[in-house]
């Protein structure tokens, strides 16, 4: 359990100062803190460096100049669901989020996939997969959940049933999110904040609280 110093801290605490690849500077002076209980939606153009900064925060990527501390676990779901195709959906679970055979099957229960635990992933619809790769993710116990593009490429049909099972999860596990979109209705729906990348290199241009969010006032 986390100490009551370590509960004071920003969950993420992020400074690129600056992040060159080959010869191009991609990100410079992007500072970001997430606290416990956040949905941050990060959008901006295609190409802007988005991913990038997820890659930073999962230790994937590293900044030419900056740093990242984050207070707990990561987990993260990928624009692709990158699962392990030779291994059915419970030891794609399993294997990944470190828990048993049976909790690997509530998982899939929970996201309605329940008795597929030993089919394999080439078995599975788009939407499925989707599905497993939340489940994957969520039965990791995060602390700080980063998402990128989650919902892309998804009729809005099953991109809606999709973002209502992250709603859902989310709330159920209290899982703080940091969520790539260039979907502004995505955004505003999911995000308690919304912070926008722009220019050249990139920095942070705005970054706001969704007021929707706020509870409803009755109408009289
Ligand atoms: N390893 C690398 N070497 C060279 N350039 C890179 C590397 N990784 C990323 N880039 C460049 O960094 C920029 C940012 O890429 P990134 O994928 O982070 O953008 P993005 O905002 O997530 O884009 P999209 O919305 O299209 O997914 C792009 O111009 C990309 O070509």
């Amino acid at each position: 359990m986390s100490s009551p110093a370590a509960n004071q801290l920003p969950l993420l605490d992020l400074r690129i100062e600056h992040l060159q690849r080959a010869s191009e500077v991609i990100l410079g002076g992007v500072a970001l803190r997430v606290t416990r209980g956040e949905t941050v939606a990060l959008t901006g153009p295609s190409g802007i460096g988005k991913t990038t900064i997820l890659r930073v925060i999962a230790g994937l990527d590293e900044a030419t100049q900056g740093q990242c501390k984050v207070q707990g676990k990561i987990a993260m779901v990928f624009q692709e669901p990158t699962l392990l195709p030779w291994r059915n959906l419970t030891q794609n679970i399993c294997l990944t989020a470190g828990v048993t055979p049976a909790e690997a099957d509530q998982w899939l229960a929970d996201v309605g996939l329940a008795r597929r635990g030993g089919d394999y992933p080439g078995q599975l619809s788009l939407g499925q997969e989707r599905r497993l790769a939340l489940a994957r993710a969520f039965a990791a116990k995060p602390d700080l959940l980063l998402m990128d593009e989650p919902f892309v490429s998804l009729d809005r049909e099953l991109a809606d049933e999709m973002m209502a099972l992250f709603e859902k999860l989310r709330d159920a596990h209290q899982v703080t999110t940091l969520l790539v979109t260039h979907v502004a209705e995505e955004a505003e729906r999911l995000a308690t904040r919304v912070i926008t990348l722009g220019g050249k290199p990139a920095r942070i241009i705005s970054d706001a609280p969704v007021l929707d969010h706020s509870p409803e006032v009755p109408r009289p």
